[in-house]
């Protein structure tokens, strides 16, 4: 049986004060939930706050980030290492958004490279995938998914997939309040399961597929009642406590 994990992506958006109200109201609201892992990844300026302030807490919240960069150390002006990631305690790192993917030009090789460098540095990608709307318009949802997993697939064996997240985000779903249907989710997820047991049905069995895209408290468990759909990342409802929670809670109910 997978473990949901319910991710929140803040984006670029946070103060002091807001990680601080945020944090500590989640915290108070996640007393007690179990059943689901619950993760967070605040802008990079904000995880030595967010380390601090969640070592407070008595929710046990993962603590992620948002992207790292492909090098070590050295002269790489304005770079992220994992180690530095490391040291501030996140350990779930968000990597390929399609918001990186479109606004940074990072292609499906540049991605698989993280995804590689974080297994390296004992970190988990959570490995973003998804179709534009043309491209789902155009039947090519469950191609495009293919080929961005298989970027990882083919230079790193199905292996890689041990303990990473996979966030399956149809691009028009994001921030548009125009949510996947659970049914549509569910077929997708399927059918990135199916293209994963083409190499290992293990890994495919054991592999965690969140679904993101609009995700809120109202159409949570939904999603979490399908069988493939293993958690969420959540944009812009993870940026209530009161809201993030709820989904955190809808996907503990819904897979225990
Ligand atoms: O991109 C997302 C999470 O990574 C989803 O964002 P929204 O939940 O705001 O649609």
């Amino acid at each position: 049986m997978r473990h949901p994990v319910v991710m929140g992506n803040w984006k670029l958006n946070g103060s002091k004060e807001m990680v601080s109200n945020l944090l500590k109201g989640l915290d108070a609201e996640l007393k007690g939930v179990e059943g689901v892992d619950v993760a967070v990844a605040p802008p990079a300026m904000y995880l030595d706050l967010a380390e601090q302030l969640i070592g407070k807490g008595e929710s046990k919240i993962i603590l992620g980030a948002q992207n790292v960069d492909v090098n070590a150390s050295g002269a790489f002006t304005g770079d992220i290492s994992p180690e530095m990631l490391k040291d501030f305690g996140a350990s779930h790192i968000i990597i390929g958004h399609s918001e990186r993917r479109e606004y940074h030009n990072e292609s499906d090789e540049f991605v698989a490279k993280k995804f590689a460098f974080l297994k390296e540095h004992g970190l988990t990608p959570v490995l973003c995938i998804g179709e534009s709307e043309a491209q789902n318009e155009a039947g090519e949802t469950v191609a495009v998914c293919a080929r961005q997993i298989d970027a990882v697939i083919n230079t790193q064996g199905v292996e890689a997939l041990e303990g990473a997240i996979i966030a399956y985000e149809p691009i028009w779903a994001i921030g548009t309040g125009k949510a996947a249907t659970a049914d549509d989710a569910q077929r997708i997820h399927a059918a990135i399961r199916a293209h994963i047991a083409e190499k290992s049905e293990e890994m495919a069995k054991k592999v965690v597929i969140q679904y993101g895209g609009s995700v809120k408290p109202e159409n949570a468990a939904a999603y979490f009642a399908q069988p493939d759909i293993d958690g969420a990342l959540v944009g812009g409802a993870a940026l209530n406590a009161e809201s993030f929670a709820a989904i955190a809670k809808a996907a503990a109910e819904a897979k225990k």
